[in-house]
């Protein structure tokens, strides 16, 4: 169940190579990040834990391309990740959906600021607001919604964007349970159906592992990476999985595993 490398054969889609990474601050400098080196693979599902402020979301806003390493190399396809594009698209816990649009021009909101063509964005749009179960809201306002319903739309716009990689920084964290939960046998779905590399940060490590073919544990600041998991659950797997003696035992390896960090 355990493993440390990715299959050499395989070119990454991101490739991480001794990434530091340093802040600022009154009190003399941070160092978020030290020396990580991380290769994700093309439509590999990474989810990555931590304490808090071991840098997991530095690490995403580097591969957006919001923030510059410091020291070391983060590239994306071969080429050096220079700024943000729409080949990387961040889902965020809270919720990014325009008040003032309708679902379906939420969704195909970024389609259209590109001015990709009318019928490529319906298209997406169609698509999209089947797979995350929202057609019979595709007309509706946001504030007729509810929060997993609104977090739906938040996921079905960075698919309908056609990005390569999808970025998820806690997407999950502000719902309920039963919400959370359903959203994440829907993520998997709809993963398995259009599939795209994910890079999603949790503090949930049952939820890292349910969504994850690896689980990356950072340290605690400066972040380095401490641990990989691969689950290996079944493709068509649902809540009931989370139960199973297997993943309960993964679940107690990564739990202990957090512990020593305290
Ligand atoms: N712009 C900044 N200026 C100074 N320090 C920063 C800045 N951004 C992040 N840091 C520091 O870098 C470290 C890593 O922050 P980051 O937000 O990446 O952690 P995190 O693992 O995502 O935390 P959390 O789980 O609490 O969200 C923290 O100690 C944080 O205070």
């Amino acid at each position: 169940m355990t493993s440390t490398a990715s299959p050499q054969h395989r070119q990454p889609i991101i490739e991480v190579v001794d990434l530091t990474v340093t802040f600022p601050t009154p009190e003399g400098e941070v160092t978020a990040l030290d020396r990580v080196g991380l290769d994700i693979e093309e439509n590999e599902f990474v989810c990555i834990m931590g304490p808090s402020g071991c840098g997991k979301t530095t690490l995403l806003n580097l591969i957006a391309g919001i923030l510059k390493p410091s020291r070391g190399h983060i590239g994306h396809k071969g080429s050096p990740i220079t700024g943000p594009g729409p080949d990387r698209a961040v889902v965020f816990q809270a919720d990014a959906v325009f008040p003032w649009m309708s679902v379906e021009d939420n969704i195909g909101y970024s389609l259209k600021v590109r001015g990709r063509p009318r019928q490529e964005t319906e298209a997406a749009v169609d698509r999209y607001v089947s797979l995350v179960g929202l057609s019979d809201f595709r007309k509706a306002w946001p504030r007729q919604l509810s929060g997993g319903m609104k977090k739906r739309v938040d996921i079905a716009r960075a698919y309908a964007a056609d990005p390569d990689v999808l970025l998820m920084d806690e997407p999950f964290g502000a719902l309920d349970i039963m919400t959370k939960e359903r959203l994440q046998e829907e993520l998997v779905k709809l993963w398995q159906l259009s599939p795209r590399t994910v890079v999603f940060i949790t503090h949930d490590l049952e939820e890292a592992l349910f969504l994850g073919d690896r689980v990356i544990l950072m340290s605690p600041r400066p972040g380095r990476i401490a641990a990989e998991y691969r689950p290996n659950l079944p493709a068509d797997r649902d809540m009931s999985v989370k139960t199973s003696p297997e993943f309960v035992a993964l679940a107690k390896t990564l739990r202990d595993a957090l512990k020593t960090f305290h």
